[in-house]
């Protein structure tokens, strides 16, 4: 057969079975209210406009005090979030009151603007924080129903690092059950909807932080990736969204903890609205390992090597990208070259056919004690006692279950995971990384598409299950990723890109999200019509 009919008979086979699950999942699914053409009032108050680097100015040169700015959040949040059900737990009051403090803080500083700016670089401006981080005195559940009531007893190293300079918490918001799963989605705090149209997924895991970041409820949230839950709300919720260089930025204090190799390839970032703020948000996210990075490195991007990859080169896994997104991609490169005078080159990676399966591999891995990775149905149980996906599956048919389909689905799929590592899989992936490090050396960045398509409806993910892979292998080759809006699409759903840089290179991904902000717009207002 030839290899096109092959493949179109593969993406046909692979419609009928998501038709006939989707089906399913409509019989099942618990029924919600239609939110069908609802749509997001605009963002009018201007202090929701501004960058977080601008409002942090406004607030010590006392243009506009830190409670007004606080209080524009508040509002904006509780006018969406009915909504998109972004943000499960708000900290209003406690927020307000130390915007007050700040206020007075910079009523009584004598030492002038630059002392504030150099150690109190974010004083006075509201944050979002993914509520898989500890944040203290706030829910950690990661939306599992089993850990309903568990409050976290401090901070999360990140979002210590960020109160300590002076940005102010509203609220944490929502994520898929257990981080796993690219719909933030669970039986605890229901489902996040996409700003752009209330019908389609936010992303996930950190879906919430996307959503609420899009509808201009928040201006610098923070979130964590090990196969694209930085990236991919990024992407559909029209946002930037930076997967840091692993082992920067600190993982510790979030749930679920990541064991086995999973440590290598998780990283924790920053998601904005501006791409000026993701570097600052950056510096101080890194703490003590920020020498790591050259973040104070100017970047002139007429001497960096760009390079495009359009797909993933057929996986018979994931679905073609879509028409939309490989044309916004071409156009990126046509302006880089007319733009910059220089010549992007197209390169193509087999390899990237198996990301699905060098993804599952690798997050299967032992440490090097060997000491293999929790189980996912361990994670999915009480403490000492795993769940049982079979038994849950059925529980589910009958609405029983307090899991959703996808943790039960990714529970079955754990069963068939094979113990031991293919060497087929091993050798693409060493091959790989290989050809990908020499590609990126320390000046060049690689264009590749952030998913195959624009968000999509709720729960459709679960009949495309591999799609995520676009945004998981960057995490298995250990590479900086920043995602990067463009722009609306036909169905008026965000577009974007990856621009992946060499390892501990995010100077460079960030330095590209700049120039792209300026040549497409950035962030667009979904309530804008
Ligand atoms: C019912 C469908 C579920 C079965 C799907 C099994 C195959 C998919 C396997 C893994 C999907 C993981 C998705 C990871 C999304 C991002 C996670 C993260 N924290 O970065």
């Amino acid at each position: 057969m030839a290899p096109s009919l092959l493949r179109k008979v593969q993406v046909w086979l692979l419609k009928a079975v998501a038709g006939v699950f989707l089906l399913l999942c409509r019989l099942f699914a618990p029924r919600k209210p239609a939110l069908a053409g609802k749509k997001l009032p605009p963002a009018e108050d201007p202090l929701l406009l501004l960058s977080a680097t601008q409002l942090a100015k406004k607030i010590r040169r006392k243009e506009v005090s830190s409670v007004e700015v606080v209080q524009a959040y508040i509002d904006r949040i509780q006018q969406v979030n009915p909504l998109v059900n972004a943000v499960i737990k708000d900290r209003f009051a406690a927020a307000l009151q130390e915007a007050a403090q700040v206020d007075k803080l910079i009523e009584e500083e004598t030492g002038g603007e630059e002392v504030l700016e150099d150690r109190l670089p974010l004083l006075g401006v509201p944050l979002s924080v993914k509520e898989s981080f500890a944040l203290q005195g706030m829910p950690h559940t990661s939306g599992l129903v089993s850990r309903r009531g568990v409050v976290a007893t401090v901070d999360a190293p990140p979002v210590a690092l960020l109160k300590r300079a002076g940005a102010i918490p509203v609220g944490v918001t929502n994520t898929s059950e257990l981080c796993m799963w690219c719909e933030s989605h669970n039986r605890l705090n229901g489902i996040t909807n996409n700003p752009y149209d209330l019908e389609r997924i936010a992303g996930g895991s950190s879906g919430g932080e996307g959503s609420i970041l899009g509808a201009a409820g928040a201006v610098i949230g923070i979130g964590s990736d090990i196969g694209g839950s930085i990236r991919m709300p990024s992407f559909f919720n029209g946002i930037f969204g930076h997967k840091t260089t692993p082992n920067v930025v600190s993982s510790e204090n979030q749930y679920p903890p990541t064991s086995g190799r999973q440590n290598e390839y998780i990283s924790t970032g920053p998601m904005c609205r501006y791409a000026e703020d993701l570097l600052p948000m950056l510096k101080i996210m890194a703490g003590p390992n920020v020498h790591m990075l050259s973040l104070n490195t100017k970047v002139d991007l007429k001497k960096l090597k760009f390079f495009t990859i359009p797909h993933d080169g057929g996986s018979p896994l994931t679905y073609p990208v879509s028409k939309e997104l490989m044309d916004i991609q071409r156009k990126v490169v046509e302006r880089l070259e007319l733009d910059l005078g220089i010549k992007v080159q197209e390169v193509r990676f087999p390899e990237l056919q198996y990301s699905f399966q060098i993804w599952n591999t690798y997050m299967g891995l032992s440490d090097k004690d060997g000491k293999p990775p929790m189980p996912f149905s361990s994670l999915m149980g009480e403490p000492g006692r795993p769940a049982w996906p079979l038994w849950e599956l059925l529980k589910w048919m009958v609405g029983k279950s307090e899991h959703t389909m996808a943790a039960i689905g990714l529970g079955l799929a754990e069963m068939t995971r094979s113990s031991k590592p293919l060497t087929f899989i091993t050798e693409k992936k060493e091959k790989l990384q290989k050809e990908v490090d020499e590609l990126l050396g320390t000046d060049a960045v690689i264009l590749y598409p952030s998913h195959t398509r624009v968000a999509p409806k709720h729960h459709h993910p679960l009949f495309r299950p591999f799609d995520f892979s676009y945004t998981g292998i960057f995490n298995i080759l250990a590479l900086p990723v920043t995602q990067c809006p463009l722009g609306l699409g036909e169905e008026g759903l965000p577009l974007g890109v990856q621009v992946v840089g060499g390892k501990l290179q995010d100077h460079l991904t960030l330095a590209v999200a700049l120039y792209l902000e300026k040549t497409f717009g950035g962030w667009r207002d979904p309530g804008a019509n």
